[in-house]
């Protein structure tokens, strides 16, 4: 068990009764409470524009942890003193005379700070600007903001700038919550701990990478947000390109953020345009319609609440990225990921080359090469595909292949994987910035991700359509087939 903190922050939670800080910021903080993790002093003021008094905001914050709290894990006493320690403030983000108050609160018993931003990005740099005006934060306080900083590179500049004007970049926790899970912290182990790995991890000994995730959900009445983002906004600029720079990046000196960022930043420096003529071959935008999720029917996204007739928005992506560089030269990524896919799966599959010489029987020969498979959600694990000798006097020298598997709850026996966020605030609390992402990265992910999203704009040419509940448009099938290869399911 970690310690708890020992020098005493408190927590500023602009936008705490949205979406985000109920279902996901307030229980992880009460996991951190149960957990016995939270300084004795810690304070938490939770700021929103509904007209409400402290009270009232503890009672509709324990209905949400009674909501988003495993029901094994719900403990009345924890809730209510983690609950003792919040009040609240309705405030109108916009309005800079209306700050007074938290400095009030703030000065009362002066503490490091933590500003966490759970609002729509666009409001960082004002909230930033009124708080410096008010006095409310200093060169201690941290400040985290969540994805996607921006729509496109030049937005994102506007905000990071904004943010820079008040802050300092190791003031600034950008939160990609997939690098807070512990399976993605993983990689990292798996990687850099394990030379076995090591030494057979580039171009030499690996043919591809596949990299999904997969969700079953839909948009989840975010219709709103999601329609201006899409998939790659919402999942491949942030979260995916992270899976890619974790698995691509060369060894880092050290575990210090900069050495990690700088890494990563390399790999995104590397990755290979990709221009018009190669959006036939190495990209698959498609759209649900109306199918299955988990037996029952449900609508396309055209047909989801709130919804615009004619929106070209993508809820599935397929791609082949390439990275130019040493280790990774030839080596295609195949990356997709897709809302209202049949399951809910995210995972990495390393495929390894064939041995240089091959000896046995030639009907086997498709066999003949070792995958990693790395599941990062859910039943959190990996297997190694290896081949053996099929037992039997029979057999002569058939082979099979079958898996060394590390299923992560079964081999050490792990209570309870702790939550990503649950992970992400610990390490703001404790001021280590290794899980969050640098400017320069963001800034990278977007210029990549943009000249994709350049291109179909140019082109025009709408989503292809792929029914709810299966694995996205056939196109994405195609694509890899092309290559002579099945995405790992379909093997
Ligand atoms: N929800 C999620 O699962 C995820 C969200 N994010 C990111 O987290 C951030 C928050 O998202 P989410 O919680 O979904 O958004 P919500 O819209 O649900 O919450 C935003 C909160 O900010 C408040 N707010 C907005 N403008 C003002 C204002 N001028 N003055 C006072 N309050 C204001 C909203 O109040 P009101 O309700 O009155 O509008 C609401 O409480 C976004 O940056 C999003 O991209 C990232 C990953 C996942
Ligand atoms: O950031 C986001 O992530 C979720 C998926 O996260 P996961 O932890 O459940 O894999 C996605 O549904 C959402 O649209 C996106 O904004």
């Amino acid at each position: 068990m970690a310690d708890p903190i020992n020098t005493r922050c408190d927590l500023m939670m602009f936008g705490a009764l949205g979406d985000l800080a109920q279902r996901k910021l307030f229980p992880a903080m009460y996991q951190l409470e149960r957990a016995g993790l939270l300084h004795k002093g810690t304070r938490i003021l939770a700021i929103a524009r509904n007209k409400a008094d402290s009270s009232e905001v503890r009672k509709t914050l324990l209905g949400k942890l009674k909501e988003h709290v495993r029901k094994d894990e719900f403990d009345a006493g924890v809730a209510e003193q983690f609950l003792q320690r919040v009040d609240y403030q309705f405030l109108d983000f916009t309005n800079p005379d209306g700050y007074g108050v938290l400095n009030d609160w703030r000065s009362k018993e002066p503490s490091n700070l933590i500003v966490y931003m759970a609002t729509p990005p666009a409001m960082y740099g004002e909230i930033s600007r009124n708080l410096r005006g008010n006095n409310c934060c200093d060169q201690n306080t941290r400040v985290v903001v969540e994805k996607p900083i921006g729509h496109d590179l030049e937005s994102s500049k506007v905000i990071n700038d904004e943010l820079g004007e008040v802050y300092n970049e190791d003031q600034l926790f950008r939160i990609d919550h997939y690098l807070g899970k512990e399976t993605v912290q993983n990689l990292i182990a798996l990687r850099f701990a394990n030379n076995l790995f090591a030494s057979q991890w580039d171009q030499n000994h690996i043919s591809h990478v596949e990299i999904s995730v997969a969700e079953s959900v839909g948009i989840e009445g975010r219709w709103g947000y999601f329609d201006k983002a899409g998939q790659v906004r919402d999942m491949v600029q942030n979260h995916l390109l992270q899976l890619l720079c974790l698995i691509a990046m060369d060894p880092p000196s050290d575990l210090s953020a900069d050495s990690i960022r700088n890494e990563k930043v390399k790999v995104l420096k590397a990755m290979r345009r990709i221009t018009p003529d190669m959006m036939d071959t190495h990209v698959v935008r498609g759209q649900y319609t109306a199918g299955t999720s988990g037996g029952k029917p449900v609508p396309g996204y055209l047909e989801e609440e709130g919804a615009a007739r004619g929106s070209k928005t993508e809820t599935f992506v397929a791609l082949k990225a390439e990275i130019d560089n040493w280790r990774w030269s030839g080596v295609p990524f195949y990356i997709r990921t897709g809302k209202r896919l049949p399951e809910k799966l995210s995972q990495i599959i390393i495929h390894f080359k064939p041995a240089p010489h091959y000896i046995f029987d030639p009907d086997q020969k498709h066999l003949a090469n070792n995958k990693l498979i790395i599941r990062l959600q859910p039943d959190e694990g990996m297997s190694l595909q290896i081949l053996t000798k099929d037992q039997g006097l029979d057999k002569g020298m058939r082979l099979r292949q079958g898996p060394l598997e590390l299923t992560f709850s079964e081999t050490f026996e792990t209570d309870r994987i702790p939550d990503a966020y649950e992970r992400l605030l610990w390490e703001v609390m404790k001021g280590n910035q290794y899980l969050f992402v640098r400017r320069d990265e963001v800034e990278h992910a977007w210029q990549w991700v943009d000249q994709i999203m350049r291109n179909w704009d140019d082109s025009g040419v709408p989503p292809k359509r792929y029914a709810a509940g299966t694995w996205g448009p056939v196109a994405s099938i195609a694509m890899i087939t092309r290559d002579g290869r099945s995405w790992y399911e379909d093997a």
